[in-house]
């Protein structure tokens, strides 16, 4: 089995995600229980699991939404548990966040949506802000027309594009994606893959990314780190991961949506 903590072991890329020992609970329930993971500067990994893994948890513990039981989370070198208000601050900045649910302000305007985070952490002039935005929704391939459009006058597609440019609206360095292609069709879930990966590999951008879609990561992810067993029980590539022995890995890699996906990519 594939060490998840030092695979692969010639990467010396600056770790900019380190979880050690997490433990994670809703009373007496424990979701998470020695759970390993690094992420590298500049990967784009998959994080999958069946349902009710802990696969969100997860994404909320490392970004501050949840706090851990036991553990450590590290992030951009500061212990997630230990920072001052501006290293929290400094850490919002540097992260964007793609919630499930596309999280829009259902009131604003997709421009006021994407402007949103440059009004909450810059001091920049109003004029400046709306370029920005502009140019954020350019880059996801929504054209300047949808800019007064509300989230309820949108496509699913569409608020998934609005989410993303919302998420990087600031620039980030680490863009969190969760079940980015769910509810899409899968021409749509396609696009989006293709953006998400041109953008990692234009921005530089280091992606966490939650899917159940196994086209996802045939299409865009350099490692995949599985949860079962309340852990994290193997990180590495899907061509590394279609050689595992532990049973849901090949059952999911190995069963007939997997051999499907294997063939497209
Ligand atoms: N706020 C909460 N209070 C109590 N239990 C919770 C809470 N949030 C999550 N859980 C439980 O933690 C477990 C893991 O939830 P999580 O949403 O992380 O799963 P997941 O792997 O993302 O699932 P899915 O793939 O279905 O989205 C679930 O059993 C869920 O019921």
């Amino acid at each position: 089995m594939t060490d998840p903590v030092t695979s692969p072991t010639t990467d010396d890329r600056e770790v900019l995600i380190q979880v050690r020992g997490l433990l994670s609970q809703f009373g007496e329930r424990t979701i998470h229980e020695n759970l390993d993971l690094d992420v590298r500067r500049g990967e784009v990994l998959g994080v999958v699991g069946g349902s009710g893994t802990g696969k969100t948890v997860l994404l909320n513990s490392i970004i501050g939404l949840k706090e851990p039981e036991g553990g450590s989370i590290r992030i951009f070198d500061h212990d997630i548990s230990d920072m001052t208000k501006e290293q929290a601050a400094d850490i919002e900045r540097r992260t964007g966040v793609l919630f499930q649910q596309g999280a829009l302000y259902s009131s604003l305007s997709v421009l006021d949506n994407v402007a949103s985070p440059l009004v909450e952490h810059t001091k920049m002039p109003r004029d400046m802000i709306r370029e920005l935005a502009e140019m954020k929704i350019a880059m996801v391939g929504l054209k300047p027309e949808s800019h007064h459009l509300k989230p309820a006058e949108l496509s699913g597609g569409m608020k998934k594009r609005v989410g993303l440019a919302r998420a990087l609206a600031l620039d980030p360095e680490l863009l969190f994606l969760d079940e980015p292609t769910a509810g899409l069709d899968p021409i749509g879930a396609a696009a989006f893959d293709d953006l998400i990966r041109t953008l990692s590999d234009d921005l530089g951008l280091t992606v966490f990314m939650i899917t159940h879609d196994l086209d996802s990561l045939y299409a865009i992810c350099d490692q995949v780190a599985v949860l079962a067993d309340k852990h994290v029980v193997e990180k590495a590539t899907v061509q590394e991961l279609e050689r595992s022995d532990h049973p849901w890995i090949k059952e999911y890699f190995l069963g007939p949506r997997g051999r499907a996906a294997n063939k497209a990519a």
